[in-house]
């Protein structure tokens, strides 16, 4: 049976354009509110999406947008919202260009296990102007794939540092760790040295999930071996259907079942009752800062016709995850007032949670520790 379609939430703090910020009802600190992020994990929640997805960016000049240039390191917003929400998952952006993989098996690890069982790392390239704030300015772009699969290769193999019933810590007998169930990585490789293990035992869902982000062939290459999700750009939708196929074509010739990969789309809906409410928050939204044009969303119009477009989607095999992030500061209520309930008419979205560990929601397979099988 075809999986339910899966909804995440990009939060963006002000908003990923320039004027949003100048909407009356958006906060101008929105992207390092707490009390904003807390609100809206609550509403994601709510509409019982699967995610909360935050996207990041590692170097900035005064010309990007407001959100970029005020904003919370993810991880560690993550472990707050962890504490506010129960089932919806958390996934937090890294590059592996400039983090150190032993810290990020940690960080994700540690959220992971806050969570119970609800973190997702989001592990991408970034483009080459951050190495020089991670002093890696000797660097270039022709490093960045092989020193991701590098990253990526160490990540997994810290995760399985301990086996699912390493830990006895029986009291009685004064036994804490069985050391059997318990390895070391020693990993060489060209950019990183690793010996491990990792100071942290595995989670509920075995795991973090690993999304990753990006479109080249080295990225498809290396999303089909090493993810459980790849987020892709499309400009359209035939577009996204050749991708979705391409991808999941190289993911079953890893031998995996592509029905254990989800294809992952970002849209921006401006969602209205009827149409012309969907004109008019177009409208105000342009009007706050006239110099800055925004196209209009491919999701746009009254709540039928984005209901029926994301079905569309769905069907044809061009996304399993829709990631929707906020256009206008009401993106996330119009979609999950408006939206969603035709979603679940429509049987394709479900109603409740079927899990409370992130790889339940989503239909992935529990990752067996490789010491175990
Ligand atoms: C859907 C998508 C999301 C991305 N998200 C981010 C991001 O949050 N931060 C960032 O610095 N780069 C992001 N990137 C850029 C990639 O990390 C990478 O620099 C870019 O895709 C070029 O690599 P590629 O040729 O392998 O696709 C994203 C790219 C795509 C396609």
């Amino acid at each position: 049976m075809k999986k339910q379609l899966k909804i995440g939430g990009n939060i963006d703090g002000v908003g990923w354009n320039y004027m949003g910020w100048r909407h009356p009802d958006m906060p101008a600190n929105a992207s390092e509110s707490i009390e904003y992020y807390v609100q809206k994990a609550k509403r994601l929640e709510e509409g019982k999406f699967d995610v909360i997805f935050l996207v990041d960016v590692s170097h900035i000049g005064p010309g990007m947008i407001p959100h970029y240039l005020s904003m919370f390191e993810g991880v560690t917003i993550l472990s707050a919202l962890s504490m506010v929400t129960h089932s919806i998952g958390l996934a937090a952006t890294i590059a592996t260009s400039y983090a150190d993989p032993f810290t990020v098996a940690r960080q994700m690890a540690s959220l992971d296990k806050i969570s119970n069982g609800r973190a997702a790392w989001n592990a991408i390239t970034s483009n080459p102007g951050g190495l020089a704030n991670y002093s890696r300015a000797h660097l270039s772009q022709a490093d960045l794939y092989p020193m991701k699969k590098e990253f990526l290769e160490i990540v997994e193999g810290l995760w399985d540092s301990y086996e699912d019933d390493a830990f006895i810590r029986d009291k009685a007998r004064g036994i804490f760790l069985d050391p059997e169930k318990m390895h070391p990585l020693n990993y060489r490789g060209q950019y990183f040295s690793v010996d491990g293990p990792l100071n942290i035992s595995r989670s509920r869902q075995g795991r973090p999930v690993i999304f990753q982000a990006g479109n080249s062939p080295e990225f498809m290459n290396l999303a089909s071996q090493h993810a459980d999700a790849a987020f892709l750009r499309a400009d359209n939708l035939e577009d996204a259907k050749l991708r979705s196929r391409e991808l999941k074509r190289r993911v079953e010739s890893q031998g995996r079942s592509f029905d254990d990969f989800l294809i992952t789309i970002a849209h921006n809906p401006i969602v209205g009752r009827t149409e012309k409410e969907a004109e008019e928050k177009f409208r105000e939204l342009q009007s706050l800062m006239p110099i800055y044009r925004i196209p209009k969303p491919k999701l746009f119009g009254s709540a039928e016709k984005v209901a029926d477009e994301i079905e569309r989607w769905y069907e044809a095999g061009a996304l399993d995850l829709l990631l929707i992030r906020q256009e206008h500061p009401s993106g996330f209520d119009d979609f999950i007032d408006l939206v969603v309930p035709i979603l679940q008419d429509k049987e394709i979205f479900r109603k409740e949670y079927e899990s409370d560990t992130l790889r339940g929601n989503l239909g992935l397979p529990y990752p067996h520790n490789r010491y175990s099988i």
